[in-house]
């Protein structure tokens, strides 16, 4: 079973406004509002490309009943542990450029954590635990350590999609798939990455670090995946960007629905590209229908 961890999820609640003014009144075009959180949309993706998940983390207060009633309507599983303090709810202005505002989050205490640990041990070498997004203001900073100890422990494999800081802490310990983009991967080794090759390169180092594979998102430049024992590039579609909330969150999905269902890898990675486009191409998560329509516009090169 896949299993997606959303330490800290939201409200995620999207403006449309022509221009943002800043220490002015504000109108609004058009606004949405969805249940967010990395984890959270990575078992949306899954759920619509009919793979079954279990969303799990924190959620509290009607922010949280929000998110909980979203997925159970839905369909996806949820195993969520209740806290005291509300869901954040993260705002999406779209203007002429996107602008996001996260919040910190609520206060995790020490026996949420306590159940949230007790949960993760109870997975097993048929699992795959996907750890996305932030960790809480409140929440201890190794938190992503102790978790992917608890899974390597319980002989589950895991995946980490969060930023570069989280990355650096958690390489060592051998996830199944991390999905940086290139600004995280530039952060990472301290320089800015602008090409696929200079993805590839680097990337290669993530992957002789510790990870599996590693993707490494370019958003309109492309992607690439590296391997144990190859390496690919993809085109991006072409399309009319609406928002990219969540572009990101749908490749992992998107790559891991199909590689667990038994497609070759290099597939695997096509599929992903057209997911994270089909949602970029979107308000909200793309759906299935938009990645299969622009899966023939992406094609996979083997690069090494
Ligand atoms: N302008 C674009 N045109 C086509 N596809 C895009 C565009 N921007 C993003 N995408 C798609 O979304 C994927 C992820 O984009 P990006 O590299 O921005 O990742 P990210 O920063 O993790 O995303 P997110 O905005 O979810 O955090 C890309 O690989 C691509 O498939
Ligand atoms: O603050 P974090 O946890 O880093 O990111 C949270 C978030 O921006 O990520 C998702 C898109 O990837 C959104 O649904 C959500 O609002």
């Amino acid at each position: 079973m896949i299993y997606t961890l959303t330490l800290n999820p939201s409200v995620d609640y999207i403006v449309g406004l022509e221009e943002v003014k800043l220490g002015n009144l504000n109108r609004t075009n058009a606004e949405a509002k969805f249940p967010g959180g990395k984890g959270i949309n990575v078992s949306r993706v899954l759920l619509s490309m009919g793979v079954n998940s279990v969303a799990t983390g924190f959620v509290g207060g009607f922010t949280g009943a929000y998110v909980k009633e979203c997925l159970n309507r839905e369909g996806v599983k949820t195993s969520f542990i209740e806290v005291e303090e509300d869901t954040r709810i993260n705002i999406k202005l779209r203007a002429k450029e996107e602008t996001e505002i996260n919040a910190q989050g609520p206060n995790i205490s020490a026996e949420n954590l306590q159940d949230l640990k007790r949960e993760i041990s109870q997975l097993g070498s048929n699992d795959i635990l996907v750890l996305a997004g932030s960790i809480p203001a409140r929440m201890p900073e190794n938190i992503y350590e102790e978790l992917v100890t608890i899974c390597n422990e319980a002989g589950a494999e895991f995946v980490v999609d969060a930023e570069g800081s989280i990355l650096k802490k958690i390489i060592g310990y051998q996830p199944f798939l991390i999905k940086p983009n290139h600004h995280e991967l530039g952060q990472f080794f301290g320089r800015e990455i602008h090409t696929c090759e200079e993805a590839a390169h680097y990337g290669r180092k993530l992957q002789e670090m510790g990870a599996k594979n590693v993707i490494v998102s370019l958003a309109d430049k492309g992607a690439v995946l590296i391997t144990g024992q190859a390496a690919f590039a993809a085109n991006v579609p072409k399309g009319e960007m609406k928002s990219s909330v969540g572009a990101g969150d749908s490749m992992v999905a998107a790559f891991l629905g199909k590689y667990t269902s038994g497609t070759s890898i290099d597939e695997a990675f096509r599929y992903s590209v057209a997911a994270g486009s089909a949602t970029a191409f979107s308000i909200g998560l793309g759906s299935r229908e938009t990645a299969e329509d622009l899966l023939q516009q992406i094609h996979v090169t083997r690069i090494k």
